[in-house]
């Protein structure tokens, strides 16, 4: 726990500040998240308390930073599988103006808080400094020939019944002149981003995560719980008229259609088990992304008394949407198949508190490490997916963070244009 926690109402500050303070201070690690809906913009940094396993968090404490890989027992290096944590300094930017909390741990140097602190006022939003040019082609883990084998046998094992859907992820790996700074990248990526949760970690000097992610896990607030269903996936038009008619398209498509019901099934299956029982808030609609789009379904949660945040989020992670159906057997076969660590890759993250929770899941995400950066995506596998049609729609959801640095697109089999 914090030894000691303060609170004070702020003012005068502007969200495009929190990125250059962030990137002044040198306490690590440096965290910034932003919710879908754009209400609430957290910058945090240094650590004051960690707690090892989920459980122990104490119920008081008015804010917990959790974050999870995709899976407990594998993750990368400098990246726990798991992380719930306090930070040094919180700057909070919400509907009721800003506030800075302050939490000192056991390993809090006074002076390093009051040299983060002292910036907070002088920090002018700085011009860019842009990226360094990419000096080698894209590298993708699986392969083209590989990833076609591997939903063979993700089609091979739902004909034989022991599955009916994974999640097959690829890591496509660039490498630039010289070392990007990673709030560079997250400024042009995040310009450019629609409907997303914005996520960046940078747990030491020159390596850090980021994820701009459509989906959600959860959000609870008070006793009202609200998850979704995301997954079903089609280009988006820049044009309007035809963005509509490829709406339209999208919903009526029978193998979309039918690789998003199993989330929602997988999702309601699960929230069963911890007593919840779960209902479709309104028809099926469509959450547009730039450059593309996905079937979207938001389903409430009910139960009295409500389970903690914690047991609703390990009992949902991995949804059908990252991981597969069943979901053990899915997880089985991907810890044989798959050879790529997915690390933060399609975990979670976001916060805990007693009268509210939010989560989102770590997908369209990257690893910047040093000059090389990696980035992630996956894609759903049902008995009528096209393995072609699957890796193009791997490229199209890194179409938007290639663009910044690859031109012309050179990466994409099959153009989309971003609108
Ligand atoms: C796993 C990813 O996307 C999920 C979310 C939306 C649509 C999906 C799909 O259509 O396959 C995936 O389930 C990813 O982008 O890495």
């Amino acid at each position: 726990m914090p030894l000691l926690q303060l609170e004070e109402p702020l003012g005068g500050l502007a969200t495009e500040a929190l990125v250059p303070w962030l990137q002044a201070s040198d306490r690590f690690p440096r965290m910034l998240w932003q919710s879908r809906d754009g209400q609430l913009t957290v910058a945090a940094l240094g650590l004051a308390s960690r707690f090892k396993a989920p459980q122990e968090h104490p119920t008081h404490a008015r804010r917990i930073w959790c974050v999870a890989g995709f899976d407990a027992n594998q993750s990368w290096n400098g990246y726990p599988a798991h992380l719930s944590y306090i930070p040094e300094i919180e700057l909070e930017h919400s509907p009721a103006g800003w506030t800075l909390r302050i939490s000192l741990g056991p390993e809090t140097s006074v002076e390093q808080l009051q040299r983060s602190l002292a910036t907070l006022h002088r920090i002018s939003p700085e011009p860019d400094a842009g990226l360094p040019p990419v000096v080698a082609p894209v590298r993708h883990q699986p392969q083209q020939p590989q990833w076609c084998q591997q939903v063979g046998a993700v089609q091979r094992a739902i004909a034989d019944g022991e599955l009916q859907k994974v999640v097959l992820a690829r890591q496509s790996s660039l490498r630039f002149e010289a070392a990007p700074s990673l709030w560079s990248l997250y400024r042009s990526w995040s310009q450019q981003a629609l409907n997303c949760y914005r996520f960046v970690f940078e747990p030491a000097p020159g390596d850090g995560f980021i994820s701009l992610s459509p989906e959600r896990l959860m959000q609870r607030s008070g006793d009202q719980l609200l998850t979704e269903a995301l997954a079903g996936t089609a280009p988006r038009p820049s044009q309007s008229a035809e963005a509509r008619d490829a709406s339209l398209e999208l919903l009526a498509d029978s193998k979309n259609r039918h690789e998003h019901q199993l989330v929602i099934e997988d999702i309601q299956h699960k929230l069963a088990s911890i007593g919840l029982s779960c209902s479709q808030r309104c028809e099926t609609s469509v959450l547009q992304q730039r450059g593309i789009q996905h079937l979207h379904q938001l389903l409430q949660g009910y139960a009295n008394p409500m389970p903690a945040d914690t047991l609703i989020a390990h009992t949902l992670h991995p949804t059908a949407a990252v991981g597969g159906l069943p979901g053990e057997a899915a997880s089985r076969f991907l810890c044989h198949n798959e050879s790529l660590v997915r690390g933060w890759y399609a975990g979670y993250c976001g916060y805990l508190a007693p009268a509210a929770a939010e989560l989102a899941v770590t997908i369209r995400s990257a690893r910047l490490q040093g000059n090389e950066l990696q980035l992630f995506a996956g894609a759903g596998i049902v008995a009528l997916s096209d393995p072609l049609a699957e890796w193009q729609e791997l490229d199209q959801k890194i179409a938007l963070p290639l663009s910044l640095f690859v031109p012309g697109e050179e990466h994409v089999s099959r153009r989309t244009s971003l609108s």
